[in-house]
């Protein structure tokens, strides 16, 4: 008989875990009941609600989960506790893996089963998962030890939140390193940098100060006989980035020493009421306007965070008072066009594949502008930074981007190692890999990091010479309109072609179609959203009515065909 087939005879083993576990599991949890009624789900950004609303409870599970997670892939995983752009109120739970990525989708249905699990059963519940899990026919894994560590924002829930996560570490007997106060985008880098300390990938050092420091020396770098013009505000959203923003300042030149002067709007933490509340990334993408505590002059380029810091926009107001929104299609344009310049002066145009990956909320001008005058493939995936980040590890060199501003850049073993042992022959070609060396470290590629984003941005306008109206006019928005449609069941909303068509229900893309056709370079889609009860439709068109027009129209086909069912039996 093969080895093989004696493992596939026998039966996969059952373990009982020590009955002392599973109490410890379920009076760790009796202070955390799940609120009568409420039902979790690890959407797009992992669990997030109203904080109030039994969010310690979910959070218990996670740490549980968390431990579980550390033991199979026997790493160090993350657990950041944000609620990103939601109001001060709410508060919200996600995991990190080994690489500083987001948790493997495949494991978001566990993470769901737990959360939902009511306190008497959560032992039973962690010993089925361990069993389901840890335990197959050839390994038991559920004495490794767990290492976790914790991260959060500056909401006044974070630390009930973080009792309730210890208290579930303390009951499975995992380790944990509590780091406080950080940005989503700096939790992400710990997680790498403790996974990959001692090997040749090694990320950096996993404490603050290193990551301040890691990105202040690539942007010296990288800033090499370059100049930026004037200063940057940066409104910090009245939450965690703020401080932190503070805190790298102390590590980077300012202008007269070669480096950047950046003013610090909104970075008040001490009133958490304020946190997001008219400032923010997502206040100015919504709204179109600069916050109102903005006291921005003319051509002043500004940019927002959102309250996690791993999110920007920018933006700044013409001289005759219009306002400009340069935003995350417009960094990744950005980055797109520096790093394809770069890369030709070493070279090594042929050697490094750059492309571009979007989502259909990127605006259709930003996609022909990097297809037609870059010349670089645009891919486009389903709505969610896990989607984007996945395709753009398929190139040498991939720029992912979502509109609303969270976005990275990623380079790959292969595009590393060429740019680090390609040796110039000249020094423009010295200096252009350099560059390109220095933007490895500069940029977090763990995931979208608003800090970074915003140092490497810097970075490309000093080269480029550009100021924000420069950067405006590389190309023209097409106008645009997003719709948030309720309707009956948003499940019935289902989407093929990176969420462009809907196939269901039937026959509503046929007259979307039917509308889209009578306008202009007219685009628009229907979806239903990740993280709200709601279908969005979004439409672009030649004019700003235009599109208003083809949103409106579309927004009504979605309420026809979203609208509850007779209760009378007559559709
Ligand atoms: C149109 C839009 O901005 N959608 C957002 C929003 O997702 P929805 O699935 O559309 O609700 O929240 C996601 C998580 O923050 C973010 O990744 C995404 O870009
Ligand atoms: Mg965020």
């Amino acid at each position: 008989m093969s080895a093989a087939t004696s493992v596939f005879n026998q039966p996969k083993p059952v373990v009982s875990l020590d009955p002392t576990l599973l109490e410890a599991i379920n009076s760790g949890i009796r202070p955390y009941p799940i609120p009568s009624g409420r039902v979790y789900g690890y959407g797009t950004a992992g669990f997030r609600m109203k904080a109030n609303l039994g969010l310690d409870h979910v959070v218990y599970t996670v740490g549980l989960l968390a431990a579980i997670r550390s033991k199979k892939r026997n790493a160090t995983i993350g657990i950041m506790i944000t609620a990103s752009h939601n109001p001060a109120e709410d508060n919200g739970v996600k995991l990190v893996d080994p690489m500083g990525d987001m948790l493997e989708q495949s494991w978001e249905g566990y993470a769901t089963v737990l959360a939902n699990t009511a306190n008497e059963d959560m032992g039973k519940a962690y010993e089925t998962l361990v069993n389901e899990i840890l335990v197959d026919e050839i390994r038991q894994l559920q004495d490794r030890p767990a290492n976790i560590v914790i991260g959060r924002d500056t909401r006044a829930s974070g630390p009930t939140l973080v009792k309730a996560l210890k208290a579930a570490l303390d009951a499975v007997g995992a380790k944990y390193t509590d780091y406080g106060y950080l940005t989503t985008p700096q939790l992400h880098y710990m997680v790498r940098c403790i996974n990959t300390q001692n090997t040749p990938y090694a990320f950096g050092e996993a404490t603050e100060e290193g990551y301040y420091k890691k990105m202040a020396t690539a942007f010296k770098t990288i800033m090499h006989g370059r100049s930026i013009k004037g200063h940057v505000v940066i409104d910090c959203a009245n939450g965690v980035g703020g401080p932190k923003l503070q805190e790298l300042l102390k590590y980077l030149p300012t202008s007269k020493e070669g480096g950047i002067d950046i003013k610090v709007l909104n970075d008040d933490v001490l009133r958490p009421e304020v946190l997001n509340l008219d400032c923010g990334a997502d206040f100015v993408k919504t709204r179109q306007k600069a916050p109102p505590g903005s006291k921005a002059t003319p051509n002043e380029r500004c940019c927002s965070l959102d309250g996690d810091a791993d999110r920007v926009v920018y933006y700044f107001t013409d001289s005759n008072g219009v306002f400009h929104l340069l935003d995350g299609d417009r960094i990744a344009t950005l980055g797109a066009v520096f790093l394809a310049e770069m890369a030709e002066k070493a070279g090594l145009s042929d050697k490094l594949k750059i492309g571009l990956v979007q989502t259909a909320y990127a605006n259709g001008a930003s996609t022909e502008y990097v297809e037609k005058v870059l010349k670089l493939p645009v891919v486009v995936t389903p709505t969610g930074v896990k989607h984007l980040h996945h395709a753009a590890a398929r190139f040498d060199i991939g720029v992912y981007f979502e509109a609303n501003g969270h976005g990275t850049i990623l380079f790959s073993d292969n595009a590393t190692k060429i740019i680090r042992e390609t040796q110039p022959k000249n020094p423009g070609q010295k200096h252009a890999l350099d560059s390109l060396s220095a933007s490895i470290d500069l940029i977090n590629q763990t995931v979208g990091d608003a800090i970074s984003d915003i140092l490497f941005a810097e970075v490309v306008l000093a080269h480029k010479g550009w100021t924000p109206e420069n950067w405006l006019n590389t190309y023209i928005d097409l106008p645009n309109r997003l719709v948030r449609v309720e309707v009956h069941d948003r499940g019935l909303f289902k989407t093929e072609d990176a969420e462009r068509k809907l196939v269901s229900p039937k026959g509503a893309q046929e007259e979307i179609n039917r509308l889209v056709s009578n306008y202009t370079k007219g685009r628009s889609f229907a979806r239903a959203s990740g993280t709200e009860d709601a279908v969005r439709v979004y439409a672009e068109a030649y004019s700003k009515h235009e599109a208003e027009a083809l949103a409106k129209h579309v927004a009504d086909v979605v309420k026809k065909y979203g609208a509850a069912p007779d209760p009378r039996g007559q559709s």
